[in-house]
């Protein structure tokens, strides 16, 4: 059983988190503190908006939580690392939602055999539907992986992976809502072009983004077989995909998701080489 969670780190991921545990109703709000660098203004609104203890005490906030989940930018791992290593026990369960940062690192700064999990996680957490992705560290054995997947499972879908595949995950499903939102802003766009109301299209292409995702996930077709019956021979769909190849969309989206990964073997690369 979880009593306690802190949150080393209080900007969009952690808010996404946060937002999806309390709504599920298993954690309450006085059992999740909260901290960052310095910005005191965000620590009063994360605590007007979700009455959780947020406060700029490391030592307060580590003090008995039984999970830590570190969710500073990987440039700001060692020094946030650095800050909670006083107070970090080795009962404590560390889950890192850092892009790029390896566990062998957080334990290597952290100093202790601590269990370490690292996830990649998404801001759908916030609705209850990230698709997150975990993989244990040296030190973490299977109990832990079971309560990092117990609290993941609460804000949505939860995959074990080899920490090595992570980097790929972080491309995907990490930046990957990302991706989906910038395809919307052109739809968007497009029908705003095409003289449609705002609110008329912005109903049309999030229910079609709904369907289509419902579509995917229910029926047993290929996402090839489905766009197939979509698309009349002659028809409008055929028109606008032959527009997308002229413009290469699936290249496009091939070399985004590597390139995404790329930047987080990157991102481990440039924040884990330690300043003394
Ligand atoms: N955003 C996303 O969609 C996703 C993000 N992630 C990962 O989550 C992590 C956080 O990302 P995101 O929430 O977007 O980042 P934000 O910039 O929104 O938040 C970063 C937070 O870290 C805090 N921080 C910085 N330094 C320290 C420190 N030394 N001690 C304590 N807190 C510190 C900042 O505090 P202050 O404001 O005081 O500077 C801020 O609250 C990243 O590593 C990212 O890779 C993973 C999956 C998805
Ligand atoms: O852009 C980033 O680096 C983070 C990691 C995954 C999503 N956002």
């Amino acid at each position: 059983m979880v009593n306690k969670i802190a949150f080393i780190g209080a900007g969009s991921m952690a808010e996404a988190i946060i937002t999806g545990i309390l709504n599920k109703g298993v954690i309450k709000p006085h059992q999740v503190y909260i901290t960052n660098k310095d910005n005191q203004e965000r620590l009063d609104r994360l605590n007007i908006i979700y009455h959780v203890p947020c406060m700029n005490d490391k030592k307060e906030v580590m003090k008995e939580a039984d999970i830590v989940i570190l969710s500073v930018k990987p440039k700001d791992a060692q020094e946030a690392l650095h800050s909670i290593r006083p107070f970090v026990k080795k009962e404590q369960l560390i889950v890192s939602v850092l892009a790029g940062i390896s566990t062998e690192f957080i334990e290597e700064q952290l100093g202790v055999e601590v269990p370490v999990i690292r996830a990649m996680p998404n801001t759908s957490a916030a609705i209850g539907h990230s698709a997150t992705a975990v993989a244990k560290g040296k030190h973490a054995r299977k109990e832990h992986l079971e309560n990092a997947i117990s609290l993941f499972q609460t804000i949505g879908t939860t995959t074990v992976v080899e920490e090595e595949d992570l980097h790929a995950v972080t491309g995907l499903s990490g930046s990957g809502p990302a991706y989906i939102y910038y395809l919307v802003e052109a739809m968007e766009d497009a029908a705003q072009q095409a003289g449609l109301q705002k609110e008329i299209s912005k109903e049309l292409i999030v229910q079609t983004l709904v369907g289509a995702a419902e579509m995917l996930k229910t029926t047993q077709e290929t996402p090839s077989a489905l766009r197939k019956k979509i698309t009349s021979p002659g028809g409008t769909t055929q028109a606008g995909i032959e527009t997308l190849e002229k413009y290469k969309y699936q290249e496009a989206l091939i070399e985004c998701i590597k390139n995404a990964k790329a930047r987080s073997v990157e991102l481990g690369k440039l924040f884990e080489q330690t300043n003394p």
